[in-house]
């Protein structure tokens, strides 16, 4: 089956260590969600990926052979910083773009015409780009990544600044696209669509992949979480269980609080029960699995980068 590998990508811009070991795969016909904070490495990534930027080491793989010129013209690329003329109309810009990808005229105006109608922006194909509201023009570069029919879709950010029906038309595309055999990446900082859209995920931090997998294996943890609810004051519980050993604590819904075993800590609960019985009544202690935004925060934001950790060694 089709796969696209990306292999221990190591890239550095002067002293900053962007990527290191950057490894993993992305499967024909699934979905990954590539998440990561601000300056984690995910552009980085991707422009290796389309080869609008070298990596000092590492390789991209598709179908075992390393990407090369010809085969990048069959991958669908959203860049970050866009890439629309402003002044050129809609419908002649994308006419172009497949062109350059290899599409007849005839075939490149029937694909233009069918994304742009798909994507909602069809009335607008006479009009320059530059009159388009943001998220139109996102949805004509959109378009742009699909309109010569890729064999793989690399799309940085596609959500951002949609608004939700365009999010909507969006995430349908991208499945049908994988459901015919398309491996898809993209980039996001909208955790609850990456949970509710990808097949995959994998969270990144520090140029490094920390965690890869289902949703359901990553929240598959061995650090337990539960849902304490104690007839106390919600402040007062807060201040008495951050006292527990290997625990730690955060506000939950309503008087509630959510708590957290560090990893490996034992009989975390006894201890859990035995400080919130001092409080007052417990009405419940109820085990709960981690969301995305629960995984994400442990990985990148519980521990943020030191400057030496990404410095390149000398
Ligand atoms: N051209 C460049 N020159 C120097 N440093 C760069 C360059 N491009 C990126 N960086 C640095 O490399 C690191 C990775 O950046 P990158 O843009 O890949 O992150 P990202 O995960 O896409 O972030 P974001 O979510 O903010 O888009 C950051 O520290 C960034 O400042």
């Amino acid at each position: 089956m089709s796969v696209l590998e990306i292999d221990h990508l190591n890239k550095a811009y002067g002293s900053l260590r962007a990527l290191t070991d950057m490894t993993f795969d992305v499967r024909a016909g699934e979905i990954f969600g590539f998440v990561g904070s601000n300056g984690a490495g995910k552009t980085t990534t991707m422009r290796i990926m389309l080869g609008v930027l070298a990596a000092d080491s590492g390789e991209v793989r598709w179908d075992g052979q390393v990407l090369d010129l010809q085969a990048r013209r069959r991958v669908g690329y959203m860049p970050e910083e866009r890439g629309l003329y402003p002044k050129m109309k809609v419908g002649a810009q994308l006419e172009l773009l497949a062109g350059l990808h290899g599409m007849s005229r005839d075939d490149a105006r029937d694909a233009v015409r069918t994304w742009t109608d798909r994507l909602g922006v069809g009335a607008r194909r006479g009009d320059d780009v530059e009159k388009l509201s943001l998220g139109n023009q996102q949805r004509v570069q959109l378009a742009a990544a699909l309109v010569h029919e890729p064999d793989v879709l690399v799309l940085d950010e596609p959500f951002s600044g949609l608004d939700p029906v365009a999010v909507d038309v969006m995430s349908a595309v991208l499945r049908e696209r994988a459901d015919a055999g398309v491996p898809v990446i993209f980039s996001s900082h909208q955790l609850d669509l990456v949970e509710r859209l990808c097949d995959r995920v994998g969270i990144v931090r520090a140029g490094r992949m920390q965690a890869l997998g289902t949703i359901d294996e990553l929240r598959s943890t061995d650090q337990e979480r539960w849902v304490l609810d104690v007839d106390a004051d919600q402040r007062t519980v807060l201040a008495r269980l951050s006292q527990v050993p290997a625990a730690t604590v955060s506000p939950g819904d309503g008087r509630t609080v959510m708590v957290q075993a560090h990893p490996g800590a034992t009989d975390v609960t006894g201890a859990v029960l035995r400080a919130a019985l001092e409080l007052g009544q417990v009405r419940g202690l109820t085990p709960v699995r981690p969301s995305l935004t629960d995984l994400f925060r442990d990985v990148v934001s519980a521990q943020e980068p030191t400057a030496t950790e990404q410095e390149v060694s000398r």
